[in-house]
């Protein structure tokens, strides 16, 4: 039996601003196997959410196209109500923003309690209810009965992100998307929470999709990396190559740009520009081009692909085999201050 869990093809989401559809996430093609932390990684902008959104089915106004095959069904043509039995029993999704993904007029105990019986509509109540206590024990609430009771505006950012967790983890999903789940979390309940997504993945053998800014936890968590940027994926790679030999000069720059306690930098590395807006986008050639005008235009591929370059590793545009670091950096330098 094949351990692909997820396999998405050509998926592209657009949102129509006045007349035009943009495309937020364009061509996007990867696998999420079993047992596997996929990390997206990439700067605000880049369409991340907008591809978790795409696979959960939960645009309301995005037009979808391409494939996110899922067990024989590609989720692009699943009509909302065979996606609504999927949501939160066999995918889970746990949201960057916690007090909007809340209902603030219902205690957290019984949003649980509503998820699990969603999907388990013949599970008796005081059942429930242990599952609920034993869910907020396991996402590090201190007294779980009493913040069963707990309104949302009642709790502090890091216990509501706790229960947004409980609630995703509720149905054990075999596909678990976690968009910045720690984020506004402090180190130790952002370790707790790391650990148990990941026992997630070892006692079910759950696929998880981790979007995260957060370059360490990468490195800790996950099993293969996809860079985006301006939706597309730029580069994918096992975590080790992807952190120790990034080929791309986004990947390159975003790993550079991270402060290190073993190496003195007198600057660190900030990528010149900002992603494009959505109705800026190139829609031609490298769409990382404008940020590293050194590099001449002969070395951008006119319609870049992802090459594989080494096994499983994929790059887009062939720009890379021209980028050097530091040595460009430092012309990057020069050329902005000119
Ligand atoms: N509903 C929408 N309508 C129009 N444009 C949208 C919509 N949602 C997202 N976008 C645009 O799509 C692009 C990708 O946004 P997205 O939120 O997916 O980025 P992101 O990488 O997740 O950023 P962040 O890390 O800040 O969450 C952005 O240009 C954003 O403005």
């Amino acid at each position: 039996m094949s351990d692909v869990l997820l396999n998405i093809k050509n998926l592209k989401t657009s949102f129509r601003i006045k007349d035009t559809h943009y495309a937020a996430v364009d061509d996007v093609s990867l696998t999420v196997k079993k047992n596997e932390v996929l990390a997206i990684v990439g700067e605000s902008g880049s369409g991340k959410s907008a591809f978790a959104f795409s696979i959960m089915g939960l645009h309301t106004r995005a037009k979808t196209e391409g494939e996110i095959n899922y067990k024989g069904n590609n989720l692009v043509k699943a009509s909302p109500n065979q996606m609504k039995k999927l949501r939160g029993n066999e995918m889970g999704m746990i949201f960057q923003d916690a007090l909007s993904a809340l209902n603030p007029l219902m205690v957290v105990g019984a949003q649980i309690d509503e998820a699990i019986f969603l999907h388990n509509p013949k599970s008796s109540k005081s059942l429930r209810k242990k599952q609920v206590i034993n869910l907020l024990n396991q996402v590090g609430i201190p007294r779980p009965e009493k913040t069963y009771y707990q309104y949302p505006h009642e709790l502090s950012g890091g216990m509501r992100q706790r229960i947004v967790i409980a609630m995703a983890i509720s149905n054990q999903p075999e596909l678990l998307i976690a968009d910045e789940p720690t984020t506004a979390l402090d180190v130790t309940i952002q370790s707790q929470i790391l650990d148990l997504i990941k026992e997630l993945k070892e006692k079910i053998h759950a696929g998880i999709i981790l979007i995260t800014h957060d370059l360490g936890v990468v490195a800790e968590m996950a099993d293969r990396v996809a860079v985006m940027y301006a939706g597309q994926i730029v580069e994918i790679a096992d975590v080790y190559t992807l952190m120790e030999n990034p080929r791309h000069p986004y990947t390159r720059s975003l790993l550079n740009s991270i402060p290190t306690l073993t190496e003195v930098k007198s600057d660190l590395h900030v990528i010149q520009g900002v992603v494009p807006s959505l109705q800026n986008l190139p829609r031609t050639g490298c769409r990382f081009a404008s940020r590293i005008p050194w590099i001449d235009e002969s070395a951008h591929e006119t319609s870049p692909e992802l090459h594989e370059i080494s096994p499983g590793h994929f790059v887009r545009c062939t720009c890379y085999k021209d980028f050097y670091f530091p040595e460009q950096a430092e012309e990057e330098h020069n050329y902005v201050a000119n």
